[in-house]
């Protein structure tokens, strides 16, 4: 057997010690002679927080399974003692929302389904959901190329499904997927035209299959119309650099599709989860559904939560020049007019490319809309307008986002975050005074489990749940940096950023894979978790349709006159 130590880049450093045996596994004494996991651990007099509350107690885990969850828990010998006095025990994270070993935009993502998940263990991430994209619109034969890909798993994950093309085979794989292969959500693309996109007769099939299959349609809402339409202008204006992505497709774009999505879900009557939401005219959509008592699921992602465009245009990014002409260019985009000044940016400025992303990183404002829409519900104690958050990791390396140098339709889209996600989140809403403690853990976890049918087995800390755990520390600190992460990408959108707040130990399955900064991982490792149909988002929805059917029967008064 082959244990290695490798940081991120495959050298070997210590900086992030990144232990894996390349075969075979066991708990215990592993395979590969790797002794800090256990099949019995005892974590002792921690704050443990579910969605529900939060209690001093002990937690004993045995054979990757929580066995006991209370004060004062006695253990024999050969049980290994992790003493979380003063810190939290949490349930690890679920992200609903990654791309990993994802063939988009003429490449492929870096982290693929060992290096992104390593990435997300080590930031106290457990179990995430990919989107499995169809091979020539073939489903049967995307979730084969998916299970292939997802052979090296390191941590459990489960699977969303895209649609992009209709007919009867695709209706008929749709059943096969939700009855046969654990998957009980299907992503439909707005945008991206001339490839992932689908128009409104396509929405409307899919939606009305996923409601007969109990399975939650979710889509990417940007009218991808009006996008091809923002970026032919962009190019008559001679705006190739990576501005022309964002002033291609403005918020407006993202809120029409959002609120057709949701009309058209309404219409329907099926449950929507509207996935990476990046805009006030998104929220504001959702919000209004929600309380007219639609089932909408709105996702913001940690990008957006985090980022907005000031730091995009800062001048230690981007020079004064170079920052006038941005300013410039979106002048020119309002107006609508060439400008014989206009400097577009130069093509070795590659700062910005890293930010690219779909829907893109919108001006400073929108993060804050996003961050009081998770905790509205919170401080108003009525409707949450947005339920969870993802974090859409979809890394790209500068050689990869360079192939958009001469024009910014080719930059890759995607950005970083399933190791940056549960850090920023506990930065941004806990210890900024937002949310709870126990909403920190909704929004990280288990709503996510509850949306996707597979609570309490994850997303709590109950007997009977898988043991995924973390032990966070909220007096410790943390710095992201590229130089640190376990992502294989050399560049990361949060880079320099400080925040309080540490994941010291993740638990995933049952073995300690994270402790004293060093992750001990391995490929196989990883389960594949079946999701099933008729989540809580479905209960009563026949009643609904109940009384639109009455409705429509209700005798109609027609005048006997005859004109
Ligand atoms: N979001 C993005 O830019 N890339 C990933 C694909 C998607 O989710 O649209
Ligand atoms: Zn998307
Ligand atoms: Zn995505």
């Amino acid at each position: 057997m082959y244990v290695s130590h490798l940081s991120s880049h495959g050298d070997l450093t210590s900086a992030n010690l990144f232990q894996f045996c390349e075969a075979g596994f066991e708990y215990g004494e592993s395979a590969c002679g790797i002794s800090a996991s256990s099949s019995k651990i005892l974590i002792k007099g921690g704050t443990v927080v579910n969605a529900h509350r939060e209690q001093v107690a002990d937690v004993y885990v045995e054979d990757g399974i929580i066995v006991a969850v209370k004060p004062n828990i006695k253990v024999a010998d050969d049980v290994t003692v992790l003493d979380a006095t003063g810190k939290f025990v949490m349930p690890g994270g679920i992200d609903p929302h990654t791309h990993l070993a994802f063939d988009f935009m003429s490449t492929q993502t870096i982290d693929d389904f060992f290096s992104g998940q390593a990435a997300a263990l080590a930031g106290g991430t457990t179990m995430h959901i990919d989107f499995v994209i169809p091979v020539n619109g073939s489903l049967t034969a995307g979730f084969e190329a998916y299970v292939k890909k997802a052979k090296k798993s390191c941590t459990d994950y489960g699977f969303h499904m895209a649609i992009t093309k209709w007919d009867e085979v695709v209706s008929n794989e749709m059943e096969i997927m939700v009855k046969e292969k654990g998957i009980n959500s299907f992503k439909f693309f707005l945008a991206y035209k001339g490839a992932l996109m689908i128009n409104d007769e396509l929405l409307l099939e899919g939606f009305k299959k996923c409601k007969s299959l109990g399975a939650l349609a979710m889509v990417h809402a940007e009218n991808g119309d009006a996008v091809y339409e923002g970026q032919k202008r962009m190019i008559e204006l001679g705006i190739t650099g990576p501005e022309g992505h964002a002033l291609s497709r403005p918020a407006l774009v993202e809120g029409e599709a959002t609120s057709r999505a949701i009309r058209l879900a309404g219409f329907v009557n099926t449950p929507l989860y509207v996935v990476h939401v990046m805009s006030i005219d998104a929220v504001e959509e959702i919000a209004r559904a929600r309380k007219t008592g639609q089932r909408v699921i709105g996702e913001p992602i940690a990008a957006g939560l985090a980022l907005d465009e000031s730091r995009i245009w800062d001048p230690d990014f981007v020079t004064a020049a170079k920052q006038e002409s941005a300013l410039l260019s979106f002048f020119v985009f309002v107006l609508f007019l060439p400008s014989n000044d206009f400097q577009p940016f130069q093509p070795d400025d590659l700062s910005y490319f890293r930010y690219v992303m779909s829907p893109p990183i919108r001006a400073s404002g929108h993060d804050k809309a996003l961050q009081a829409a998770l905790s509205t519900g919170v401080l108003q104690d009525t409707l949450t307008f947005l339920q969870l958050v993802g974090t859409d990791h979809c890394s790209f390396n500068s050689t990869q986002k360079a192939l958009g140098i001469d024009d910014f339709r080719k930059i890759p889209n995607g950005v970083n975050g399933i190791e940056e996600r549960m850090h920023l989140v506990w930065d941004i809403m806990v210890e900024a005074g937002q949310i709870s403690v126990t909403d920190y853990v909704r929004i990280t976890s288990t709503e996510c489990a509850r949306i996707f049918n597979i609570y309490p087995r994850k997303g709590a800390i109950l007997p009977g749940s898988d043991a995924d755990i973390i032990i966070f520390n909220p007096n410790s600190s943390l710095e992201i940096t590229a130089k640190s992460h376990h992502s294989r990408s050399d560049t990361n959108v949060y880079e320099g950023r400080k925040g309080k707040g540490k994941v010291e130990v993740t638990i995933a399955g049952g073995r300690i894979v994270w402790e004293n900064d060093e992750l001990k991982v391995v490929p196989g490792s990883g389960k594949y978790v079946e999701m099933q149909p008729f989540s809580y988002l479905f209960n009563g929805i026949e009643k609904l349709d109940a009384k639109y059917l009455s409705s429509l029967k209700a005798p109609v008064k027609r005048s006997k006159s005859t004109a």
